[in-house]
């Protein structure tokens, strides 16, 4: 066990500032907590992302706030050092009040430090809110996948200088809101390293190229292990590594010196 200090939104703040990598993996249960936390992995994101490699859904939008809450207890079980940010699934966020009512159950019984949002504008206040009542909250922008069937499916966002705009502005904004963190996801490493560089709170990419202050990738990806077709930006740590902890390891040093993700698994 690597023995550090917890790991809090304050102490990501000066590794941004420091230019130190962040580095973020899914988890879903207890023993790969464990496992993660060896490897030295910063954060630990409980993401809806279950849905699809845990209950086999081909999207996240199934995944209720009782399944939130239970795998976010699971991990929280056997985690000691990473910040634990769990996400709230579709539409436990649709309003305000129903956003703190959710919150709350992901603090008190899903062991949340932090909860995970997806939107822009739309959520200022839902942000405003949480932060409000000592909430910490990460946004999400970029390719949202709660709203897949409205993108029209799983693609690179901000491609043009109209959607490029819109959404660095609804970057600040969320930060401006109370965002202690951002998850940018399927946009183009140029865009990404703007947001990165204009905001003061530390920018996670997945699938945003090499410049974020983090990387996010989802563990059953980084295993090889996800069933059929896995994201271009995604890579198997498991083929250069010789059993499952070694990988992780492989990971969580790749991100911070910086060779992942490599120009073959950047977005243009
Ligand atoms: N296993 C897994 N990994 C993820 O990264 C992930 C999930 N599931 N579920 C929730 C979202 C959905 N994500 C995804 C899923 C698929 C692609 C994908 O297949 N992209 C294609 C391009 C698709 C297109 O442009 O038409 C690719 O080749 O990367 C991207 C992001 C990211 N998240
Ligand atoms: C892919 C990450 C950012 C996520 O939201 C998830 O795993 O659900
Ligand atoms: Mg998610």
């Amino acid at each position: 066990m690597v023995d550090k200090a917890p790991v809090t939104t304050q102490r990501l703040l000066r590794m941004k500032a420091d230019g130190e990598k962040i580095a973020v993996v899914t988890s879903y249960d207890a023993s790969f907590t464990c496992l993660l936390e060896d490897a030295g992995v910063d954060v630990l994101l409980v993401g809806d992302s279950l849905g699809m490699v845990v209950q086999g859904h081909d999207s996240t939008l199934p995944v209720t706030l009782d399944d939130m809450v239970y795998h976010g207890a699971c991990v929280a079980r056997t985690a000691k050092q990473a910040l634990r940010v769990v996400d709230m699934p579709f539409m436990s966020y649709a309003t305000v009040s129903q956003a703190l009512d959710s919150a709350a159950r992901m603090m008190r019984e899903g062991g949340a430090h932090m909860v995970k949002l997806e939107g822009g504008e739309l959520f200022y206040k839902t942000v405003s809110a949480l932060t409000q009542h000592g909430i910490p909250v990460c946004g999400h922008l970029g390719l949202t996948p709660q709203s897949v069937h409205q993108l029209g499916g799983y693609r690179v966002q901000g491609r043009d200088e109209e959607a490029a705009r819109r959404l660095l502005d609804e970057a600040v904004g969320l930060e401006q809101a109370g965002a202690l963190m951002l998850v940018l996801e399927c946009v183009p490493a140029v865009l990404a390293k703007q947001v990165s560089e204009r905001l003061q709170i530390p920018v996670i990419g997945i699938g945003a190229g090499v410049d974020c202050d983090g990387q996010v990738m989802v563990l059953y990806d980084m295993l090889g292990i996800t069933p059929g077709k896995r994201p271009k930006f995604s890579h198997n740590f498991l083929e250069q590594g010789r059993d499952i902890p070694a990988a992780l390891k492989a990971y969580v040093e790749a991100v911070k010196a910086k060779r992942f993700p490599a120009p073959e698994q950047t977005l243009a």
